[in-house]
């Protein structure tokens, strides 16, 4: 975890603009605050010798003013580059997440945690510690150089005792790191256990295995407090150390700048001058360090991000690859090389294809041979044959470890849908373009669905719960063969479509699946000897092999 990571500005570049803008205020701030002491000391010593303290006061008032804008340009540039680059690392992180397989994403804990809390707490590392760490880079040279030019033994002793305060930060900085990293890991395992909590709580009830996750959160929500807390205790340590240090400093610089007063080597213009300087040398640190705190989380989640915002690893190459025609059945001749098959080309083809869980040593699927094209294509197999991890390598979510699969546009239906909070028709037409509301009726009409959502008092805009709530697990099975019916693709892939619907609704959709097919290329994956029945091709992972 490094204070600032060049790295950001290559792999977020909205991240650009905004940095350099806060570079270019901080710089200005640092200018107009060594301004502000050479017209404070003017003030004064004018004031002091009985002067005229009309223009030196005219000036302290138009350099404070200065400083009054640049704080604002400041505090408003600051905040919209939080929001900009806290917006943008998330936007980023979601686009990369869907273009890669699944085998490279991280763990939905871990996804979930980044995506959410840790892209929200980049807003404060960029709106607030980054300004501080311009500051801390650009005022306390222009402090030295002065004081050099003014008063060297000032600036001789800032020079010995300046470096005392990064190394404080540094050494307190370490120890926050490893509290930090530990806060992390307490975070996503709350996360994911409360993931999966919400997720199976149905069935937890159901078995009434409930209450007892309510003293397994508490355990887990104790152990992030316990983590917090040891965070807090160290930034407030840290800061009043740090504080401590800076004030002993800046006392050495005024002592003996009085020493020499009093002597009379030294004019109160010169000795002023050097004690406004001093603290300005050592309180940009003590803010960096402070504000590193507050920070912590948002550099820790960058740090976590920019990896994953890399450009796009190379995909393992797989071990062997075989020729793959085109599926338009049956004529190998008329197929090219794989690279020539147009990707719209309907149909989806699989050659030696095998599959390996990262982290697993036994193949799931291994030498699977399928080629569909316009029709429907059954998959068959026992549970765990790994019947599911053939659609998803069909619809390219999953990278083959062996083999290849070409094919046009793919619309997956899993065994777990997504459906959102919106209306029905919103949930209808999810990733499909716009469609007239009598295309929408008849892909209702086809899955039987029609009657129900014509019953709802709004029709296709009555309201949709979260995970399709409202609807019964019938009902959702027809609304998603409902969508995948309006879906303008080549190949739709249906994981059990009709598992848990009634004899009736399972006829329905049969009915629906064998209707799409005859201008869709459909491979469903199925337990159910009816859909077995109306299949041109049948693929059994059992015996690994196609029977027309
Ligand atoms: N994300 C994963 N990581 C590791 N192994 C997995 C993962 N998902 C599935 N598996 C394993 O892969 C095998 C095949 O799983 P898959 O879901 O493809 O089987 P399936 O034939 O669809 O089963 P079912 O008919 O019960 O739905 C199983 O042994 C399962 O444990």
């Amino acid at each position: 975890m490094r204070p600032f990571d060049p790295a950001v500005l290559r792999a977020v570049p909205a991240a650009r603009r905004p940095l350099i803008g806060l570079a270019v205020v901080g710089v200005a701030q640092g200018v107009a605050t060594i301004a502000t002491a050479f017209a404070l000391a003017q003030l004064v010593v004018a004031a002091a010798r009985r002067e005229p303290v009309g223009d030196p006061a005219a000036y302290l008032l138009v350099v404070l003013a200065v400083r009054a804008v640049l704080s604002f340009v400041g505090e408003t540039v600051a905040a919209s580059a939080g929001t900009t680059v806290s917006g943008a690392v998330r936007a980023q992180l979601l686009g990369r997440w869907l273009a890669v397989p699944a085998e490279q994403r991280p763990s939905p804990a871990r996804a979930v945690t980044l995506a959410a809390q840790g892209s929200t707490s980049i807003e404060p590392y960029v709106a607030r510690f980054l300004p501080a760490l311009v500051t801390a880079a650009v005022v306390p040279a222009l402090a030295v150089v002065t004081l050099a030019v003014v008063d060297w033994p000032s600036a001789l002793v800032v020079v010995l005792t300046l470096p005392l305060l990064p190394v404080f930060a540094a050494l307190i900085g370490a120890t926050t790191r490893d509290a930090t990293d530990r806060r992390w890991g307490a975070l996503a395992d709350l996360s994911g256990h409360f993931l999966d909590v919400v997720r199976g709580l149905p069935t937890l009830v159901a078995y009434g295995r409930g209450e007892r996750q309510v003293g397994v959160i508490g355990e887990v929500s104790q152990r992030h407090r316990r983590a917090t807390m040891a965070t807090l205790r160290l930034a407030f340590l840290s800061s009043a150390a740090l504080e401590l240090l800076a004030t002993i400093c800046v006392a050495i610089v005024a002592v003996t700048v009085g020493l020499r007063l009093s002597h009379g080597s030294l004019d109160l213009g010169t000795g002023l001058l050097a004690i406004l300087l001093a603290p300005e040398a050592y309180w940009p640190i003590r803010r960096v360090g402070a504000e590193f705190h507050n920070a912590a989380d948002g550099a820790a989640a960058l740090s976590a991000a920019l990896p994953q915002l890399a450009t796009p690893q190379e995909t393992a190459a797989p071990q062997e690859t075989a020729h793959c025609p085109t599926p338009q059945l049956p004529s190998d001749a008329e197929a090219g090389e794989p690279g020539d098959w147009p990707p719209s080309s309907p149909g989806v083809c699989a050659r030696g294809l095998g599959y390996t869980y990262p982290g697993s040593e036994h193949p799931v699927l291994h030498g699977v041979e399928l080629t569909a094209a316009t029709g429907l294509t059954v998959v068959t197999g026992p549970s765990g044959s790994g019947k599911s991890t053939l659609l998803e390598l069909l619809a390219g979510l999953r990278t083959p470890t062996v083999g290849s699969v070409r094919g046009g546009t793919t619309h997956l239906v899993t065994q777990r849908p997504f459906l959102t909070v919106g209306s029905l028709r919103d949930n209808l037409l999810l990733g499909v373009r716009p469609l007239p509301d009598a295309t929408v009726w008849r892909a209702l009409r086809q899955v039987g669905l029609d009657g129900a959502v014509a019953a709802q008092p709004e029709g296709l805009q009555s309201p949709l719960g979260d995970d399709g709530r409202g609807l019964s697990a019938g009902q959702r099975a027809r609304l998603v063969l409902a969508r995948a019916c309006l879906a303008e693709v080549d190949v739709v892939l249906l994981d059990e479509p009709t598992a848990h619907l009634d004899d009736e609704s399972a006829a329905w959709a049969h009915r629906a699946i064998r209707e799409l097919a005859t201008r869709r290329c459909v491979v469903a994956v199925t337990h159910r000897p009816e859909l077995l029945a109306l299949a041109d091709h049948h693929v059994d992972l059992a015996a690994s092999e196609v029977t027309a």
